[in-house]
């Protein structure tokens, strides 16, 4: 199994994701900022990734703060939450992680050096629950899955598998589920322009399991789908509001729309810490734009000529009413329904 995000006795050890599939390398974290550069950079992406990755930088941050006086470390410790958040907008896995961490420190009574304990052990619990989590989204995902053809060709989008993830994947969980169980003919993975994360990191991850894995360009997807080649489309989520829209990224909307039209089931694979109960729609959900140099180059080679200009959205957003049903780690949930479904602890 991998593991993007591991503690090692002090320090954070990373899989550096901006360099796969040509090497695989990990890079070591023992600050709040570098852990902060390494979201931003994304050497961890990903939203829950991201989510665990921040919950690490909280307690980092937390060893940095050099005070035996709870209200001054509290206070500080919201320095370093503010860091954290100011590194990518879109996943709400980092904000809940981040509250998360924040909450169990106020909540701990006793030194600011118990306190510290204390956020590493719940950093530690944010990244189990996050690997159950997405085994049991993974095998909750069977039970939608069409029940024919016996071996299903599964069409996903970006990277939403282990090396998103504390591990296995949220989409990528639920192809690994059906290839275990013997469902799954193969996996198509688009290959997600800009950053090419389905080329890069959704192709390796396959190559790693031995899953049959056949990269395409996001152009082809509704090629594909004509030629009756894709069964079911399974996709991860960086941002579910309340009423089931999601955010997810770039060209998943338009990969909805086509599933559609061809009549082909279209999954949202994504744990609850990934539902934002506080958004009553899609329209509320901040999108990232990034450097348009993601665009105009790809490594030394430069695409478009001078004087052209750029958009580059990292995300967009899913209407519910696009999406066959949402995956989550109790079950599928129609998208209409998830707003009656707050966790308990969501709910305080
Ligand atoms: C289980 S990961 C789900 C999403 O976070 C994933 O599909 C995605 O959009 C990742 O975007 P990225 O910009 O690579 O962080």
């Amino acid at each position: 199994m991998l593991y993007p995000v591991a503690w090692h006795d002090d320090r954070v050890s990373l899989i550096d994701q901006t360099r796969l599939p040509t090497l695989y390398s990990r890079v070591e974290i023992r600050r709040s900022d570098d852990m902060a550069m390494a979201i931003k950079t994304m050497i961890v992406r990903g939203a829950p990734a991201i989510g665990v990755a921040a919950a690490y930088g909280m307690y980092l941050g937390a060893r940095e703060i050099e005070t035996d006086d709870r209200a001054e470390f509290l206070t500080a410790l919201d320095g370093v939450a503010d860091l954290l958040r100011g590194t990518r907008p879109t996943a709400v896995n980092l904000f809940w992680a981040i509250e998360r961490m924040l909450k169990t420190a106020r909540q701990t009574v006793g030194s600011v050096e118990s306190i510290q304990a204390v956020l590493l052990k719940t950093a530690q619990e944010i990244q189990e629950e996050d690997l159950r989590t997405c085994q049991a989204i993974g095998d909750r995902g069977l039970e939608v899955l069409p029940e024919s053809p016996q071996k299903l060709r599964i069409l996903t989008h970006c990277n939403a598998g282990a090396l998103a993830t504390a591990g296995y994947g949220t989409a990528l969980g639920v192809v690994r589920s059906a290839w275990r169980e013997g469902r799954l003919e193969r996996v198509y993975a688009n290959e997600t322009r800009p950053r090419f994360q389905g080329a890069k990191l959704t192709a390796w991850e396959c190559v790693q399991e031995g899953i049959p894995v056949t990269v395409i360009t996001d152009s082809m997807a509704a090629h594909c789908m004509k030629e009756g080649l894709i069964d079911a489309v399974v996709v991860g989520a960086d941002r579910i509001a309340a009423n089931g829209d999601t955010a997810n990224k770039i060209g998943t909307y338009s990969l909805a729309l086509v599933a559609r039209a061809h009549n082909i089931p279209f999954f949202v694979a994504a744990p609850f810490s990934t539902v934002d109960f506080n958004l009553g729609d899609g329209a509320q959900i901040p999108i990232e734009e990034r450097d348009p140099a993601e665009i105009y180059r790809i490594g030394d080679t430069q695409l478009t000529p001078a004087g052209v200009e750029f958009y580059n959205p990292a995300f967009d957003v899913t209407p519910a009413a696009s999406i066959s049903a949402i995956v989550t780690e109790d079950g599928a949930i129609p998208p209409e329904q998830l707003g009656g479904r707050i966790p308990s602890q969501q709910n305080s």
